[in-house]
């Protein structure tokens, strides 16, 4: 098997790449990464000389490129890549319209013109909007995004289906909740939570702080993945979600219990514009139809990642001062 893998140097695409690889040795992974802010090699180190494995700077948006490594006998192509901050996305809406929904039309036409064997999007439960205190978001769940982000991401999908639909082509999307684990870039709650816990700096907490998300170990939608990209059903959508829906305050409390700090910490601060309130997954299809299960329960998940953070605070300050091969060490094309 010979998989092509966008956005493999980010928080889920690192994780994935490195599941792909330690699960199944033998296939052949490119990982076409643009290493923008969020992505970064430190996160492939482990990894990065395996014969089989191979490094590719670029961006997705870039179709003369993305067509050289489709064309280069490439069986499924994994869309990780997405520019994925709600708050950068309030501040440059088109730069989100351009990677998440351009950059999966390029790799799309690649993946058709080059006839390949399967194209899996990975996509986010925010394509469907904001929940009330009620409900769960299923697969038949109409698209109603509330941010620019979710709006292209929904964007992305519809383009993915449509080629589905027109070209017969064999697609996947899959929906997931909110991540958290080792190498989350520190913009997303629950690592920024955790490093500003270690600092004694104040917690930002939007709002009133009782929105609800549904939280997953990145691990676990890696296997969920593994899934998808091996026994999905042609054109069909699957979502992926832990049943394990915390308001954000309840998950700042956790940090601040596991590392000891006082309440006074969390600063509630003002709300993000179109906040959406909960989201909530229903995960039945993948786990009725494909077997998946989530291993990791969020007490076990979290100390973990805490832990994770404990052990490995360099790994922030060596992202920030550039110190393992950086992205602008690199030109665009460069293969390692
Ligand atoms: C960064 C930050 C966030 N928050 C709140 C906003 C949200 O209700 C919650 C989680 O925020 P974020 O970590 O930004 O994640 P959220 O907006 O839910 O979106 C995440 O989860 C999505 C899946 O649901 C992914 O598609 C997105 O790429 C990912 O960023 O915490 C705060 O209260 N304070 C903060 O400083």
């Amino acid at each position: 098997m010979n998989v092509l893998i966008t956005g493999g140097a980010g928080f889920i695409g690192s994780n994935f790449v490195k599941y792909l690889s330690n699960k199944y040795p033998h296939y052949r992974i490119t990982n076409l990464d643009a290493l923008t802010y969020a992505g970064n090699l430190e996160n492939l180190k482990s990894i990065d000389t395996l014969p089989n494995y191979t490094f590719v700077k670029g961006n997705i948006l870039d179709s003369s490129l993305v067509d050289q490594l489709c064309g280069q006998g490439i069986d499924i192509v994994l869309n990780f890549a997405a520019e994925s901050h709600v708050d950068r996305s309030i501040e440059d809406p088109q730069l989100f319209i351009k990677t998440n929904v351009l950059g999966t039309q390029v790799l799309l036409d690649s993946a058709k013109k080059h006839n390949l064997r399967k194209f899996v999007q990975i996509s986010t439960d925010e394509v469907y909007g904001s929940l009330g205190p009620t409900g769960l978001f299923t697969e038949k769940t109409p698209l109603a995004p509330n941010s620019p982000y979710s709006a292209s991401k929904a964007g992305g999908d519809l383009l993915v289906r449509s080629y589905h639909e027109t070209f017969g082509m064999n697609v996947n999307i899959t929906r997931c909740s909110n991540n958290y684990g080792p190498y989350q870039f520190p913009e997303k709650l629950i690592p920024l939570m955790i490093l500003r816990t270690l600092t004694d700096q104040p917690l930002p907490i939007y709002g009133d702080g009782l929105n609800v998300r549904d939280w997953l170990y990145v691990e676990d939608h890696c296997s969920a993945i593994d899934l998808v990209m091996h026994q999905g059903i042609s054109g069909e959508v699957y979502n992926i979600g832990g049943n394990n829906e915390k308001t954000n305050l309840e998950i700042v409390r956790s940090i601040l219990q596991e590392l000891n700090k006082p309440e006074s910490l969390i600063n509630f601060v003002q709300d993000r514009p179109g906040h959406d309130r909960r989201y909530g997954i229903d995960a039945t299809k993948i786990r009725t139809e494909l077997g998946w299960k989530p291993k990791h329960h969020f007490e076990a998940g979290i100390q973990a990642t805490i832990q994770w953070y404990l052990e490995n605070r360099t790994w922030w300050e060596r992202i920030q001062s550039g110190a393992y091969r950086q992205s602008t060490d690199l030109q665009v094309g460069d293969i390692i």
